[in-house]
């Protein structure tokens, strides 16, 4: 078998369509677009990458993106401070806080302190428990571009056996709830699983999100199983996920590549979580099940 390439990048510049097509009514509305805030802690060249492009695609959308750069040496009271400034700024309808954050700052005390209501990286334990819970949260974008993927390929998720592999508060366990939540059975495996191979055997659907380089091997698939791999490696052969490629293709039914799978969808919902959050916020009508 021959696995489909899943084009997460031509699903992501649909989606920041989408998401762009419903600014124009939000500004008449309100006045004003939807913004979101990027707070860049020290010079990172790959965070200050990725910075830029939420930035200009941010703007593409027709949305404000207010960019704050700090130095690294910035005292976590001034970042507090920040955050505790963007929260109560009414033009701003997500705050995003790049991370990693450098050692000597508590990243989890700065994700407390953002306004949930404006958590558009779901990251707030308010957010993980409402998401939990089945009340309307903001959702990782990660794992709800995973999703998005898995349902456009899949249609009806229902009765699926899903295997998570990682368990991170960003990408496994939000994607293990949301798999739930869409009556998939769902095994979380993690690096002290025994037998990974053993659980795959029976997984129509395989979400690998370990930070192993190549990691997931293809023989260990079901024939014909969905495979999204969230994992982006640099290594001396270039950018790797964490799932053999070549091997998986040959016996997954449908799989994401690395460039060009999940990563563009991180992006996209990012913006479409600033959208719903502005809408939600200004308690303007969106129906967010169509965006
Ligand atoms: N608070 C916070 N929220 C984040 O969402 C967040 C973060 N911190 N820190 C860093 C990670 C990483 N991340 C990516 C976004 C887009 C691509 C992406 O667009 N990748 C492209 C290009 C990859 C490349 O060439 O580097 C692709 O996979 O095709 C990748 C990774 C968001 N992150």
């Amino acid at each position: 078998m021959s696995a489909r390439i899943i084009d997460g990048k031509a699903f992501a510049a649909d989606l920041r369509e989408r998401v762009a097509s419903h600014v124009p009514a939000f500004r008449e509305r309100t006045g004003r677009s939807p913004g979101l805030a990027v707070v860049l802690v020290g010079e990172d060249p790959a965070s200050a990458v990725y910075v830029r492009n939420k930035g200009k695609m941010t703007r593409a959308a027709g949305m404000e993106s207010i960019e704050h750069r700090l130095d690294a040496k910035v005292e976590q009271d001034e970042l507090n401070a920040l955050v505790d400034r963007l929260n109560a700024d009414p033009t701003v309808d997500g705050i995003l806080v790049q991370l990693p954050l450098p050692p000597h700052l508590d990243a989890d005390e700065v994700i407390l302190r953002i306004d949930p209501d404006k958590d558009v990286d779901g990251f707030h334990p308010v957010n993980a428990g409402r998401l939990a819970s089945g009340l309307p949260a903001m959702v990782p974008c990660t794992p709800l571009g995973c999703l998005m993927l898995l349902e456009d390929e899949l249609g009806d998720l229902s009765g699926k056996d899903a295997v998570v592999i990682g368990r991170s508060n960003i990408v496994g366990k939000p994607m293990a709830a949301l798999l739930t939540a869409k009556s998939c059975t769902v095994t979380v495996a993690h690096s002290r699983t025994r037998n990974l191979p053993h659980y795959l055997k029976h997984a129509d659907i395989v979400v690998a999100a370990v930070g192993r380089p190549q990691f997931v091997h293809g023989e260990w698939l079901k024939p014909g199983a969905t495979v999204i791999d969230v994992g982006i490696n640099r290594t001396e052969d270039g950018l790797v996920g964490d799932v053999d490629f070549d091997s998986a293709a040959s016996m997954a039914g449908a799989i994401t590549p690395v460039p060009g799978g999940v990563g563009p969808m991180t992006i996209a919902v990012l913006l479409r979580n600033t959208l719903v959050a502005a809408h939600r916020r200004e308690g303007v009508p969106l129906d967010e099940s169509a965006i």
